[in-house]
């Protein structure tokens, strides 16, 4: 039986979590937990602060004060690395793809930075089993995402829309329980928009993953995720289910007033 997302434990427990840039606060005092499978937005109006509270969650930039904590592990304070070994993985705003290299490459060092190998291993081949087996999950995912066709083109010459499915497939690459997108539909035109939703459900569901995504376009985030929270000058002043967050006279002011 299906257990109700409400019901479930929470997988991600943010404490209190502050960020200031000199006299800036980024990030507010913010608290909240994200539940095991779900999917979780987080909106606001531009300079919020939501890619740097993702910034914080994956040990990219250490908050000024307060935890996250994961089933019970500290997640604060571990670099990029470490934060990636305990399942949570993510994609950039700004895309980071090896453009030079082929799609099937750009997963295949994905890949390989889990294993032992490195990263010129993985491009360059490492152990012929651990390749071969490389190879195959690197197909798979480019399938997944409806890439492998073009396998072997550079990630320099994919759309924006085509660059971003790439970004995913490189973040499921590291086998992550937790996948933070930043802006996924950012570049995408309407048909890949109308896609994303069923895309990412799909993605959840095969690797029983938790979603958390940053994501500008309003009608994605209130038709695909289970719960919403909203960031406004750094600090979360609504979270809920999308109907409720999309009421909320405080959020409308913020930001759906200014849309
Ligand atoms: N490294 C930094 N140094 C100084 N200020 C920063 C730094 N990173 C972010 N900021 C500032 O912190 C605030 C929050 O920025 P952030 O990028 O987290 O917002 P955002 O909600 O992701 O914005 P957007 O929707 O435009 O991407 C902004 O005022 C930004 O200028």
């Amino acid at each position: 039986m299906t257990v109700a997302v409400a019901e479930r434990p929470a997988i991600l427990q943010a404490r209190n979590m502050t960020r200031r840039f000199g006299g800036l606060v980024a990030v507010n005092d913010v608290s909240f937990d994200v539940r095991e499978g779900e999917i979780f937005g987080l909106i606001g109006p531009n300079g919020a602060g939501k890619t740097t509270l993702f910034n914080l969650m994956t040990g990219l930039t250490p908050p000024s004060s307060g935890t996250l904590t994961s089933r019970g592990q500290t997640v604060t304070g571990l670099s990029p690395h470490r934060v990636a070994g305990l399942g949570i993985s993510r994609t950039f705003q700004n895309i980071r793809l090896f453009r030079g290299l082929s799609a099937l490459e750009n997963v295949k060092v994905a890949t390989h930075r889990q294993t032992h190998a490195g990263l010129w291993q993985g491009i360059f081949g490492a152990d012929r089993a651990e390749e071969r087996q490389v190879e195959r999950r690197a197909w798979e995912l480019l399938d997944l995402v409806g890439l492998s066709d073009r396998a072997g083109e550079l990630a320099a010459n994919f759309s924006y829309g085509d660059q971003r499915k790439l970004e995913i497939a490189r973040a499921l690459a590291t086998e992550p329980r937790i996948l933070l997108l930043d802006e996924p539909a950012a570049g995408m035109n309407t048909a890949e928009k109308g896609q994303l939703t069923a895309f990412i459900r799909e993605v959840r569901d095969r690797f029983d993953l938790t979603v958390l995504l940053i994501e500008h376009h309003v009608p994605l985030v209130m038709g695909l995720c289970d719960r919403v929270a909203v960031l406004n000058f750094g600090e979360l002043i609504a979270i809920g289910d999308p109907a409720s967050v999309q009421r909320d006279p405080k959020v409308i002011e913020a930001y759906l007033g200014g849309e």
